[in-house]
């Protein structure tokens, strides 16, 4: 069953038209690692794809409601405590137990630690845990190992994984093997646009 289909995607970041033509489908228990060289695209299309700007072209198919974006701002309240975070956004997506999520990434030794007061790698960790405490099925996921360790590499592995056989989805920039056996490969960089500039009035008609 195919959970997110894009179709003839166009996308911008600020004035610039980053991406054109950019069409795949992702199915249920099926991961998708975007490919590209820096500055090829990846970040915007998975901005793109989580609502965060709009397309300037073509169809994104999937429940809204359905993904989950994590990027490189982790979108921590520094403030609170690792589980004061993780029963947050239990509460703002519904009444998950953070439990699991807590296990997937061995926060239970962080458990009171202010998320300010972590280190990046550990920062992250809880970053990733808000995946499985959100229940969302598409999982987008922008250079998710940047700052973590070899052990945490692995433990988020085995997270996504899970999603899968539990019939989630995911599409994932990173530049790392993951050694997901399900995963396919998305290079974006055919879809490159010759950059244009969407707020010149001169500029070709983008749509
Ligand atoms: N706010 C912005 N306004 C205009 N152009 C931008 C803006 N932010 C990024 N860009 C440009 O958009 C292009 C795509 O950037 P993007 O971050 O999507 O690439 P990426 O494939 O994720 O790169 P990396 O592998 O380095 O993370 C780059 O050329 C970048 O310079």
């Amino acid at each position: 069953m195919i959970t997110l289909r894009v179709t003839d995607l166009a996308c911008a970041r600020g004035p610039a038209q980053i991406l054109s033509g950019v069409t795949f489908a992702v199915a249920a228990g099926q991961a998708l690692i975007l490919r590209g060289p820096n500055g090829a695209g990846k970040t915007t299309l998975l901005r793109t794809l989580a609502g965060l700007t709009p397309p300037l072209a073509g169809r994104i198919d999937a429940d809204p409601d359905a993904i989950a974006y994590a990027s490189h701002a982790d979108g921590l309240k520094a403030q609170m405590s690792v589980l004061e975070n993780l029963q947050f956004w239990a509460s703002v997506f519904g009444t998950r137990d953070p439990a699991p999520a807590i296990a997937a990434f061995h926060l239970e030794p962080l458990l009171d630690r202010r998320a300010g007061e972590m280190s990046a790698g550990q920062k992250r960790r809880l970053s990733l845990a808000r995946l499985l405490v959100t229940g969302r099925p598409i999982w987008c996921l922008d250079e998710p190992t940047v700052s973590l360790d070899a052990e945490n590499v692995a433990r988020f592995a085995a997270a996504v994984t899970a999603h899968l056989e539990q019939g989630g989805s995911a599409v994932i920039a990173t530049h790392i093997d993951l050694g997901l056996p399900q995963a396919e490969t998305l290079d974006i960089t055919p879809f490159v646009a010759k950059r244009i500039r969407t707020d010149d009035p001169f500029a070709e008609r983008l749509a």
